[in-house]
């Protein structure tokens, strides 16, 4: 019987998967063997000991302490992809809620009072301060050009925008998926120069806290938008408000309210809404689920981002799944313990990735207690499942 904890509100569609006979599903409960995710904050959780896997039903892992995971043999899985296609949707409409001065325009219509002649007459004595621009006359820059970024960049030429994008680590998959229009930039500020709107579609990191400073703002055209569905903290709020009331920014549109941004007139801040839809609920929810049963019923690692990929087919009677720190003779460690305790190797693999190594090793025999507990017990090795 496997435990799995939930965290946040995960999709039932992704919680049938795992069946009455060999899962219990709970918002609480001890000593779990997975933990499943959004976006509650880990960091200042106590990792139970049980803990073999975590799945975030989404893209961004910020909210989990990977090294700290990684230490304690634990793998860690996210749903690449699977909510882009809402994202996407939401940048798009902040896009021309912004162009379009939207939402202080249906502010203004909603409070007018009077008879319907009173209202018509301030309904077209009031509209040209909402007069906004057209997107296909304008310049969209993307920075990360990941699952989001290349949806993002791909419909806005669809729109007619001149679209250039910013991606120093894109993937040869990724740059099949873009529109062939879609300009590259060299740097930040290169395509910071050549835009009237910037979208960031980047995982917050050491590296880019707060790549939205005051000095690239001011090198922004004048009146450019800024659109920020990635995290809060990519771009530093205080320089953006300043841009705003000196009118160097048109707009900020974000996912990310705070008592800052409240009540600032030419800032649209949704409540993180960028994922939540049925689909991409569903969507995250299935993914994962079914990278964690994988992982937890036959070890192998789909989708992770602390393990190297590993998908070996079964074969043999039993099967170890060993996670250790990447040094030499680790591999001649484990299977001199199998050796002496006369189990044959059948088939294995052995994968690793910043400094972290996984191995997949099928077995002729079942595994005896003594053998996990040697391979357990040497120097480096971190988790020791037998399957
Ligand atoms: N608002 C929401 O609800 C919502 C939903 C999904 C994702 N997100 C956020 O968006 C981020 C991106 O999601 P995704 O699914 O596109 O992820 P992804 O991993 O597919 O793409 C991220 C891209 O950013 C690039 N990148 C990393 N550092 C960069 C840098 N300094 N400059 C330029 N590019 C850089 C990577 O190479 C990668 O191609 C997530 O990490 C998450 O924080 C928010
Ligand atoms: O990184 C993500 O996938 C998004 O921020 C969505 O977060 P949520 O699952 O809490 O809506």
């Amino acid at each position: 019987m496997y435990k799995i904890l939930t965290l946040n509100n995960i999709s039932p569609k992704g919680l049938d998967q795992f069946g009455h006979e060999h899962y219990e599903v709970a918002s609480e409960m001890s000593q779990p063997d997975a933990i499943m995710v959004r976006s509650a904050n880990m960091h200042d959780m106590d990792i139970p000991g049980s803990l073999k896997a975590v799945g975030r039903a989404g893209a961004g892992v910020n909210n989990i302490p990977i090294d700290a995971m990684s230490e304690r043999g634990v793998a860690v899985f996210n749903a690449p992809g699977a909510n882009a296609n809402a994202v996407k949707e939401m940048v798009l409409a902040g896009m021309l809620l912004a162009a379009r001065n939207i939402p202080q325009a249906w502010d203004y219509a909603r409070q007018l009072e009077g008879d319907d002649a009173s209202v018509h007459k301030q309904v077209e004595a009031g509209k040209k301060k909402y007069a906004g621009f057209e997107l296909p006359s304008r310049t969209l820059g993307v920075v990360g050009l990941g699952a989001i970024g290349v949806q993002v960049a791909n419909a806005a030429r669809l729109l007619g925008m001149r679209v250039v994008g910013y991606d120093p680590h894109m993937t040869v998959n990724r740059a099949w998926q873009l529109n062939a229009g879609v300009e590259q930039a060299v740097s930040v500020d290169d395509l910071l120069n050549r835009c009237d709107m910037v979208t960031f579609h980047i995982p917050l990191n050491d590296h880019t806290r707060h790549l939205i400073n005051s000095d690239r703002l001011h090198n922004m055209k004048r009146g450019s938008v800024v659109l920020n569905f990635a995290r809060d903290e990519i771009v530093d709020e205080q320089a953006v408000l300043a841009a705003l009331a000196s009118g160097q920014l048109h707009a900020y549109v974000c996912d990310f309210p705070s008592n800052g941004l409240k009540g600032q007139d030419r800032v649209i801040a949704l409540p993180h809404l960028g994922a939540s839809t049925s689909e991409a609920e569903e969507n995250c929810a299935i993914m994962v689920g079914e990278q964690l049963r994988d992982y937890l019923e036959n070890g192998n690692v789909r989708n992770s981002v602390n393990l190297p990929e590993v998908i070996l087919p079964r074969a043999g009677k039993s099967r170890l799944a060993v996670m250790n720190r990447n040094r030499p003779d680790m591999v001649g460690q484990i299977s001199h313990v199998l050796g002496q305790s006369n189990i044959n190797i059948v088939h294995m693999v052995n994968e690793s990735r910043n400094g972290i190594a996984y191995n997949l090793i099928d077995v002729e025999d079942e595994i005896d207690e003594e053998a996990a507990r040697g391979i357990a017990g040497i120097d480096g090795v971190l988790r020791v499942r037998v399957l």
